[in-house]
């Protein structure tokens, strides 16, 4: 049986008197792989950053392993076991690809001792350059990260996130910007991924979704359309009629 990792209990978000989300109840096990899609508007930043403990929800309860999330700030996430990455570049240009990943790292520190011992600055970096061997770039460590490719540079986005060890690893649109060679390599990335941690995507690339998802949860006017394995999204009459006409069919 699966374990229950993150659940959320009629999320609602209003921006003024506008209704972003309304009444979204989904629980997440542990070891899937789920995607978020739905066409453009629907709700799913909107969402993703409430799981991810950016953005308050207006209503509803989230709970990750039973322990209720409401109110707490982003850092307390991480601390639960929550990783985002963001989908605007969030590295530092200058530094190096090591360095970037050690900068997050050390930032994950409750508190900053000045008197820090040589030992545990050895095991930042021995933790950064784990999360970079996770995401493939530990032969890039020294380069500067404004040189890596943009592919690489989103793998070192995810290597961000990773420097906390989550259980959850929630990425907003890893494949955004990306040709179909550079969006191959990510998918097989993602894929390596999910086999150790429970991986969250929001995505907008459907062919890439279904093809990777082993669940598929489908926003429309903030509301949850369809939820289910990728072979019942593709064949749901509601889920084609929503992405009719949109230029991102099925592929
Ligand atoms: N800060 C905000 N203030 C006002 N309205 C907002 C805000 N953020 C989102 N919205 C509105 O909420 C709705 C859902 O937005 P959201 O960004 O979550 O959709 P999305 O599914 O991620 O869209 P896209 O695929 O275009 O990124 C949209 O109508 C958007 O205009």
């Amino acid at each position: 049986m699966s374990t229950e990792l993150l659940r959320a209990d009629g999320i609602g978000r209003r921006f003024g008197g506008f209704v972003a989300l309304e009444g979204i109840s989904v629980a997440f096990a542990a070891g899937e792989l789920t995607s978020i899609i739905g066409p453009n508007g629907a709700g799913k930043s909107t969402f993703f950053n409430i799981l991810s403990g950016t953005l308050s929800p207006s209503s509803g309860t989230l709970r990750f392993k039973g322990r209720e999330l409401n109110g707490l700030p982003q850092h307390r996430f991480v601390h639960q076991g929550i990783s985002r990455s963001y989908q605007i570049t969030n590295i530092f240009p200058d530094l190096s690809v090591h360095e970037n990943v050690r900068v997050a790292a050390q930032a994950m520190r409750v508190s900053y001792d000045i008197w820090r011992k040589r030992a545990d600055l050895v095991e930042l970096s021995e933790r950064a350059d784990a999360a970079l061997t996770s995401v493939g770039l530990i032969g890039k460590r020294g380069e500067l990260a404004k040189f890596l490719a943009h592919g690489q540079q989103r793998a070192l986005e995810i290597a961000i996130a990773l420097v906390s060890e989550p259980e959850l690893l929630l990425l907003d649109e890893p494949t955004a910007g990306m040709g179909p060679e550079e969006t191959k390599e990510m998918v097989a990335l993602l894929e390596r991924l999910a086999e150790r941690r429970t991986v969250l995507l929001v995505e907008h690339k459907m062919k890439m979704v279904l093809g990777l998802s082993q669940r598929v949860l489908v926003l429309h006017h903030g509301r949850l359309l369809a939820d289910g394995k990728p072979e019942d999204i593709r064949s749901n009459p509601d889920v084609r009629r929503v992405y009719l006409g949109q230029s991102e069919g099925y592929g």
